[in-house]
């Protein structure tokens, strides 16, 4: 996967030198863009040095760390999200080449291999000197976003050190964004339709028993998304904002099923207060007020990464045959191409700004 990977930053390295600025316009003056994410093992091997990169002075428990090796360990020790980020780094290449522009996508995580650093030190000894990142997360708040930024920082600062010269900005995180809300439009009609169907109603609409919507994302500490209001909106809020837009979606698809929004993934200490209720605990709780079944829509998450694996289409899953309820997990965007389509319309849009002909 990873030799994949450098084949194609070995070509696009030396693309950066060769190409012509004509074709590559709409990105100037960037010279390469970069997706960002987390990172994951790929092999059982990997899983405890993951781990410690990921909660390296982060007091997270030895339990917790061992619950979630074993998470990974059920899947062969390989997370998703490599593959994943591997086929949405295609797609953004894709796309760009049919808007005409050549220039190279990088990959890049924070927590595994291609590490940022590594990709942005191979692309600058090829002349490349400014990046436009896209990250894997749709919101703000220090986990899904400053951390990134702290990345960035330290790749850039790290790269000096060595005498190259390198300059990383950003898109906005996009869970505002068209490319992204259209997209889960799309996929929260189709799940309803889904739910419908594995409980025998002819369509959503028609459907006349009591289902419930959990919307999900990860759960994040208390401080962190109190912290989070300085974005204006806070994480919470952020993913309110994209749920009025997916109710009043199903609304005018007469599909007025009760909603609301729930938690994944909560680690640390336990007497630390993390965004509550978990899904888990809610979806016992519906199935005791005589829920049927629950329509699960990880609209925290962009792909089908291992919260999303374990936390819902594994645990979640269970926990709701476990209470007898219908239980359809919604798809995440993926490398959706309205979502793709979307996140390169962003980089075209900073691009703009930093030529100066569109305002920040
Ligand atoms: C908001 C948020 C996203 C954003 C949504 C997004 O970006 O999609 C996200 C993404 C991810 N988190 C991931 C994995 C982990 N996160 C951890 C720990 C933590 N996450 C937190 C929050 C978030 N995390 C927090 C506040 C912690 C504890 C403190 C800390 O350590 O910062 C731990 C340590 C063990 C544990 O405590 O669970 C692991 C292994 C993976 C990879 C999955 C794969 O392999 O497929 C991904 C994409
Ligand atoms: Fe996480």
């Amino acid at each position: 996967m990873t030799t994949d990977f450098h084949s194609a930053s070995a070509q696009t390295d030396g693309a950066a030198q060769t190409t012509s600025r004509d074709s590559s316009d709409a990105l100037a003056p960037y010279d390469a863009l970069v997706l960002m994410s987390f990172g994951g093992p790929n092999a059982p091997e990997d899983v405890v040095p993951f781990l410690r990169n990921v909660t390296a002075g982060r007091g997270i428990p030895e339990e917790r760390l061992v619950e979630v090796g074993e998470h990974y360990y059920g899947f062969g020790g390989k997370s998703p999200i490599n593959e994943q980020n591997i086929a949405l780094r295609a797609a953004l290449e894709s796309e760009l080449r049919r808007r005409g522009v050549t220039l190279p996508v990088l990959w890049g995580n924070r927590n595994w291999e291609p590490y940022l650093t590594d990709e942005l030190r191979a692309a600058a000894k090829g002349g490349a000197r400014r990046f436009l990142a896209v990250t894997t997360s749709a919101y703000y708040s220090y986990s899904s976003y400053e951390q990134y930024q702290e990345d960035f920082a330290r790749a850039t600062a790290a790269l000096a050190e060595e005498g190259l010269d390198v300059r990383i900005d950003a898109v906005p995180q996009y869970f505002d964004h068209p490319g992204f809300v259209r997209t889960q439009r799309r996929i929260v009609r189709e799940a309803a339709e889904e739910l419908a169907a594995a409980m025998g109603a002819g369509s959503a609409a028609n459907l006349s028993e009591n289902v419930h919507i959990l919307y999900v994302t990860h759960s994040i500490p208390l401080p962190m998304q109190e912290d989070s209001r300085k974005y204006g909106l806070g994480y919470r809020e952020q993913h309110l904002k994209v749920i009025e837009e997916l109710a009043a979606e199903l609304s005018s698809a007469g599909i007025e099923w009760p909603h609301e929004l729930v938690y994944c993934s909560r680690s640390g200490p336990p007497q630390n207060p993390w965004l509550e209720p978990d899904v888990n605990d809610r979806l016992e709780e519906l199935a005791t007020a005589g829920a049927a079944g629950v329509l699960v829509v990880p609209i925290g998450f962009v792909s089908d990464h291992m919260e999303v694996k374990f936390d819902l289409d594994t645990e979640a899953r269970q926990t709701a045959a476990a209470q007898g309820l219908a239980y359809v997990r919604a798809a995440t965007v993926g490398t959706d191409p309205e979502f793709v389509s979307g996140l390169v319309d962003l980089a075209f849009e900073r691009a703009r700004q930093m030529r100066g002909e569109t305002a920040p």
